[in-house]
This record gives C-alpha cells, sequence and structure tokens, in this order.
C-alpha cells in the first residue's frame, strides 16, 4: 500500500483509507457503522459490506446518507471465499470516474461478517500489487459485546483473533449490561491485546475521531505517529497497561539492549514486542523478518514495527507484516519529536513460540540470550548448522 512517505510528499495523489470493522456475531458493528457515517467528517466514505447467509440484510440496515454508497459482497464469507470479490470491488471503487469537482474517495469502511478471520483480509489486502498503489490501511475496529464479550472471547477463536489483531476495541451495549451484574470483558481483551485503546460505544462522545486516522499516517494532522500506530504511549515511556511479562525483569538485567515490554497471552494467541536500543543494520533485520516469516509465517497474525536503521539513522523504517506477508518498507521523513530512537518490533501470534522469536532476533541484532549458558546458547542458536556440534 502507498507509504507513508509518498502520501506526505505530495508526489502521488492520497492513498484511500482503508478501515476493517470487525467484532463477532450480533456484536454491533452496523449500528457502529450507521453511527459512524452520521458523524459529520465522514465523508466521501464508501462502505462495503460483507453477510454470511441470508444475503442483502446488511445492506440494507447501512443507512447511506453520508457515505458514498454501500456495496454488498455475495453470499460468503470474507475471509475464505470472497476475497477475490473484495479485492475487484475495491479496484473498481479506487478507479470509478467521479462526478466533476468532487474531491474523490477518501475512505472505504469494510464491515466483515461475525465469522470472519480478519487476518486473511489483512493478507489480500496488503499482496495485491493494485491496492498497494492506491489503498493504505488505516486500521482494524473490533466491536466486542460488553454483554456476550466473555463467553465469545473465551470459546470462540474467530473473536479471539479479531480483537488480536485490532487497533480500536469498541465496546457496545454496555447499556444493556446495566445491573445485570455481567462480567466485564476488559479482562478477556486485555490478555489478547494490550495496546489497542478500547472504547465505550455508549459513552456519548464522537467516535470517528477515534476510531478513524489510526495509521501511522495522519491526514488529518499531516503528521506521522509511529507509537500511536503501534499501540503504545508516545515516545518516552513505552510500557503499556494490562497484561505485561512477568519475566520481564529477569530479562531487562541479562539483556542490556534488548528489552521486553507489553506482552500478553490468551491460550494460544499472545503478543510481545521485540525492542533493540542500539541501530541495526538493515540487512540484520532484513535476515530476522526473511527467517521468520518463512519458519513461523502462518503463526503471525500481525506484526508492525519501527526500525532504527545504521543506514538510515535519522529516518525511522515503518514495517507492517500479516502471515507470511511484508508490506512494502516504508520510511518516516524523520522522528517524531521527543521519540525514543530505538527498533520495536510488535508481533501478534498464534502458537507463536516466544522465545524462538526472542533468540533468532538476538542472533541477528547481536544482542546475548538470557536464559542459556554460552554452550548450549551456541548449540541451539536458531541460525546453526542443523546437527554440527562445538568440539
Ligand atoms: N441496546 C443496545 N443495542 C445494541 C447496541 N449495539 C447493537 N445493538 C443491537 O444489537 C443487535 C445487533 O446489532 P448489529 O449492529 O446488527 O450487529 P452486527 O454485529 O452488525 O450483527 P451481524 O452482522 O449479524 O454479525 C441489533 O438489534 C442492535 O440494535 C447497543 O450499544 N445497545
Amino acid at each position: 500500500m502507498a507509504s507513508a512517505d509518498a502520501s506526505s510528499s505530495g508526489q502521488t495523489p492520497r492513498p484511500i483509507r482503508l478501515t476493517i470493522l470487525t467484532g463477532f456475531l450480533g456484536s454491533g458493528k452496523t449500528t457502529l457503522l450507521n453511527r459512524l457515517l452520521r458523524e459529520p467528517g465522514v465523508t466521501n466514505t464508501a462502505v462495503v459490506v460483507n453477510e454470511f447467509g441470508e444475503a442483502g440484510i446488511d445492506q440494507l440496515l447501512v443507512e447511506t446518507a453520508s457515505s458514498d454508497g454501500v456495496i454488498e459482497l455475495s453470499d460468503g464469507c470474507l475471509c475464505c471465499s470472497v476475497r477475490g470479490e473484495l479485492v475487484e470491488t475495491l479496484v473498481t471503487l479506487a478507479t470509478r470516474p467521479r462526478p466533476s469537482g468532487d474531491s474523490g474517495l477518501e475512505r472505504v469502511i469494510i464491515e466483515t461478517t461475525g465469522l470472519a478471520d480478519p487476518v486473511p483480509i489483512l493478507a489480500s489486502l496488503m499482496t495485491h500489487p493494485g491496492l498497494l498503489e492506491t489503498y493504505a490501511l488505516d486500521g482494524v475496529v473490533a466491536v466486542v459485546d460488553r454483554l456476550a464479550g466473555v463467553q465469545n472471547l473465551a470459546e470462540r477463536e474467530e473473536a479471539q483473533r479479531q480483537v488480536a489483531v485490532a487497533d480500536r476495541i469498541v465496546i457496545s451495549k454496555a447499556d444493556l449490561a446495566l445491573g445485570t451484574g455481567a462480567e466485564p470483558p476488559d479482562a478477556a481483551i486485555a490478555a489478547l491485546n494490550s495496546r489497542a485503546p478500547v472504547i465505550d460505544a455508549g459513552d456519548g462522545r464522537p467516535l470517528a475521531s477515534r476510531l478513524l486516522n489510526c495509521g501511522v499516517y495522519d491526514p488529518v494532522s499531516g503528521t506521522a505517529d509511529p507509537y500511536r500506530w503501534l499501540g503504545l504511549e508516545s515516545g518516552a515511556d513505552t510500557r503499556t497497561s494490562g497484561a505485561r511479562d512477568h519475566a520481564q525483569g529477569a530479562d531487562d538485567a541479562a539483556l542490556p539492549h534488548h528489552h521486553d515490554h507489553a506482552h500478553a497471552h490468551h491460550g494460544a494467541v499472545r503478543s510481545f514486542s521485540l525492542v533493540c536500543l542500539e541501530p541495526v543494520a538493515w540487512d540484520a533485520i532484513d535476515g530476522f523478518l526473511d527467517l521468520l516469516r518463512s519458519t513461523k509465517g502462518q503463526r503471525i497474525l500481525r506484526m508492525k514495527a519501527l526500525v532504527h536503521t545504521r543506514e538510515y539513522p535519522e529516518r525511522p523504517v515503518v514495517l507492517h507484516g500479516v502471515q507470511g506477508y511484508l508490506h512494502p518498507p516504508a520510511q518516516l521523513p524523520a522522528w517524531p519529536a521527543g521519540a525514543r530512537r530505538e527498533t520495536r518490533i510488535v508481533l501478534i501470534g498464534e502458537a507463536l513460540p516466544e522465545t524462538y522469536v526472542r533468540d533468532l532476533f538476538a542472533a541477528f541484532t547481536g544482542g546475548v540470550r538470557a536464559d542459556a549458558p554460552d554452550r548450549t546458547a551456541l548449540e541451539t542458536n536458531p541460525l546453526a548448522v542443523p546437527g554440527h556440534r562445538f568440539g
């Protein structure tokens, strides 16, 4: 998709922002979408809906007043049978003639089915050459039902993945939970995703400013905020609330320039971050990502990174990946004011072996392994030649 660099330089047309709206069955996606479309400022927006089962209902439920039209995909699920149709629809939307004087399509919101896995959808959007030129992923918004969320997140893998990869999480139906004593889904959400801001849809405040423009480049302010995009407090202290790695103290002590901050897990879905405080050779990052993707690519639900390279220390590199796919790297013009210059890779994975990933990262970036004596560390190094033993 179009790089932050290109979009800020004015050399290429502004990319169309893509928002994926997901959430388990009946969680309140269409209701939220209608509220968003009614808010001022949400203009030049097309909506793509996808429903599993009886076709046509969501299309009728979405109000078209302020949107650029609602397009309904065929019966079937976006994450499997109608992915190709989604790509074709997006290409058509971007190229269709516009009335003269029209300022152009600015945004497309895709509402997924309640059972959709957002990861293959992201992968499709990230790898199609036609889309890469015209669209930029703005973010994934996941709706969680205040009443049914705890059970859905405990029992349904799709619900877990939707929350795990989200950039923003919205709690719906808080009004229905009042006085019921129903357990709030906060802890289940934090265990899956401690980085995404959690927004109460019923707090009466406008939603658009909180749910849209959560990509690395903010077209409204004209600035890049990679820390907000990574789901971290801006620059200074990047630790987040929510679940934290119980072994963090030990890691920090043993690895003087490799720190581990936020860490959350929920069954097989977990997230953790890799940090390197020294500038890193681009080849080292490239090699690390290549090997990680080829060995564990299918287990990576989402990866976001800000890289402090030796080659361009003044210009951070932004990386975004899904499964084994990596979005073309984009370079920011400069580090945001007050930012700590470091490499930070946020990984959300499913059955992704954290120790292996950490060891691989340390092997490429020159870090020391925390938990193994030197000889064992060498022999079990993920880069070691299979079968080779040191004499
Ligand atoms: N009271 C209340 N009802 C809500 C809220 N959000 C959604 N609903 C209701 O919940 C039901 C399902 O909402 P939808 O917006 O259709 O949910 P959805 O996620 O689009 O549903 P599917 O597309 O079938 O997965 C509807 O009857 C809504 O009116 C809320 O915050 N409060």
